[in-house]
């Protein structure tokens, strides 16, 4: 293996300072250096002595995580959020000095965030904190890749700043963080369980099934709410270590933002790149897991012939294929899906891959992928309306695209579902379905029923 010598952070900063154009106030700097093995979800925890909001995400089905802690910048926007999202990013990257010789995907100047499922949608207190689309760069990244440790500091710096001072200030807070590395017991119990007016709810799936069979619309997803009170403060490290425990082959995140969090472990990638590499997902169409294996596989055979799902499944492949259509090419998707299985349920689920054409970004893909119709529906426009205009729920960041993206053109954002919103003591978890012309009311209740599962059982269920 190559030796890669890493020079002292105040070398680094003293180099950067002196040259500083005179026109320049200040700097982005990015060190990125490699450390010992270290468990992620200890850090994420050991993190609070900064008191700063931090963020966790991990691929269960790699070996990857990646934890932010405060923010070096934030990158906000809601009209055009996506232009002016990369307008910005690209702005920030062509001043920024990145002394990284790595260049491991994750590492150096890496954006993480979200955003609001319908910026159109007025937002309510519930989601006060969140704004319709935020990227923070964090001040302190730990990235976890291939069994490869490596920790990245995001600072600005100014004429006026003193290396040696300055890299001081990060050390010591660098030792805060690394210091107290332990994971807390945390027995969280539901005290009180409330489901958001079910009832409400029942009539609106009715309503989109009656539009839907007049003619206005095709399908349309629906979701509804539960909320949530606990025996004390919910601890987000411990509910991170559950949920990666239980869920394999799932996306497990967390945005802070002071005392809430937005958390879940969604199955559903929206978009991976991997420089011109396009990954993409489609997944709708559900069904419970059996009891047995005998049972469990008769209801995925069963899935994959029930036209009523693979109907909902279909509008996700048709959609996703003509929106990648004008941005990459040698796009491949199987004819038929396959069943895939997670702990609570089983979903029809198509893979796509495909080369992004030169001169388009990961921004160009999010825009045009979100939402599929596994969040919205078809039309699109139809769908939303009728969402905006029937739906009790203010979804928040929920069915929204959450992920990452870093300097070299790597990037995966996956679709917020099976999550929910913790507030101390309190939480609201969110899960909905794809309402279809040959929709059944109890059936699709008792799906999104199932949707909660993954949430509820590591909140003391
Ligand atoms: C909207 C959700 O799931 C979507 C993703 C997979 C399957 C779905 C379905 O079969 O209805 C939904 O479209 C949710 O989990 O809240
Ligand atoms: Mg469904």
């Amino acid at each position: 293996m190559i030796e890669v010598k890493e020079t002292p952070i105040e070398e680094l900063l003293d180099r950067v300072i002196s040259n500083l154009p005179s026109n320049k106030k200040y700097q982005l700097v990015s060190i990125t250096k490699k450390i010992k093995e270290v468990n992620t979800l200890h850090f994420f925890e050991g993190a609070k002595a900064l008191n700063k909001d931090r963020i966790f995400w991990t691929s269960t089905a790699e070996q990857y995580d990646v934890v932010g802690i405060g923010n070096a910048y934030e990158i906000h926007a809601k009209e055009n959020r996506f232009e002016i999202t990369e307008n910005k990013w690209n702005e920030l990257l062509a001043n920024a000095k990145i002394f990284n010789p790595y260049q491991v995907a994750g590492t150096g100047v890496v954006a993480l965030g979200g955003m609001a499922f319908d910026p159109k949608k007025e937002q309510t207190h519930l989601w006060e904190k969140f704004s319709p689309s935020q990227f923070t760069i964090p001040a302190f990244i730990l990235t976890k890749n291939n069994n490869n440790y490596y920790f990245t500091i995001n600072t600005y710096v100014t004429k006026d700043d003193h290396p040696r001072q300055l890299a001081t200030e990060i050390e010591h807070q660098e030792s805060l963080l690394f210091r107290n590395m332990e994971q807390p017991s945390d027995h969280l119990t539901i005290n009180e369980k409330i489901e958001v007016k079910p009832d409400k709810w029942r009539e609106t799936v009715r309503q989109a099934r009656e539009a839907i069979r007049t003619n206005k619309a095709e399908k349309i997803v629906l979701a509804r709410e539960m909320r949530l009170k606990f025996n004390k403060e919910a601890n987000i490290a411990s509910i991170l270590q559950k949920l990666i425990d239980k869920h394999a082959n799932s996306y497990i995140f967390a945005f802070e933002k002071g005392e809430d969090c937005f958390v879940g472990a969604t199955p559903e990638r929206l978009v991976k790149l991997n420089g011109e590499q396009l990954l993409s997902t489609c997944l709708a169409g559900t069904a419970p897991r059996g009891k047995t294996k005998e049972e469990d596989l008769k209801i995925s055979q069963d899935l994959l012939k029930d036209e009523k799902n693979r109907q909902e499944h279909e509008f996700v492949v048709k959609m996703i294929k003509g929106a990648l259509e004008t941005y990459s090419t040698e796009i491949e998707i199987p004819n038929e899906p396959i069943v895939y299985p997670l702990k609570n349920l089983q979903h029809l689920y198509t893979p796509v891959t495909a080369i992004l054409k030169d001169g388009y970004s990961i921004f160009d893909i999010v825009k045009q992928l979100h939402p599929t119709p596994a969040l919205g529906g078809t039309p699109n426009k139809e769908s939303m309306a009728f969402i905006r205009d029937h739906e009790l729920l203010d979804r928040g960041w929920y069915g929204a695209p959450v992920g990452w993206l870093d300097s070299n053109q790597n990037s995966e954002f996956a679709v917020a579902i099976r999550s929910g919103l913790i507030q101390g003591n309190e939480a609201s978890l969110f899960a909905g379905g794809g309402i279809v012309k040959d929709s059944n009311l109890e059936e699709e209740y008792e799906e999104t029923t199932i949707k909660f599962k993954p949430m509820l059982s590591v909140l003391g269920d």
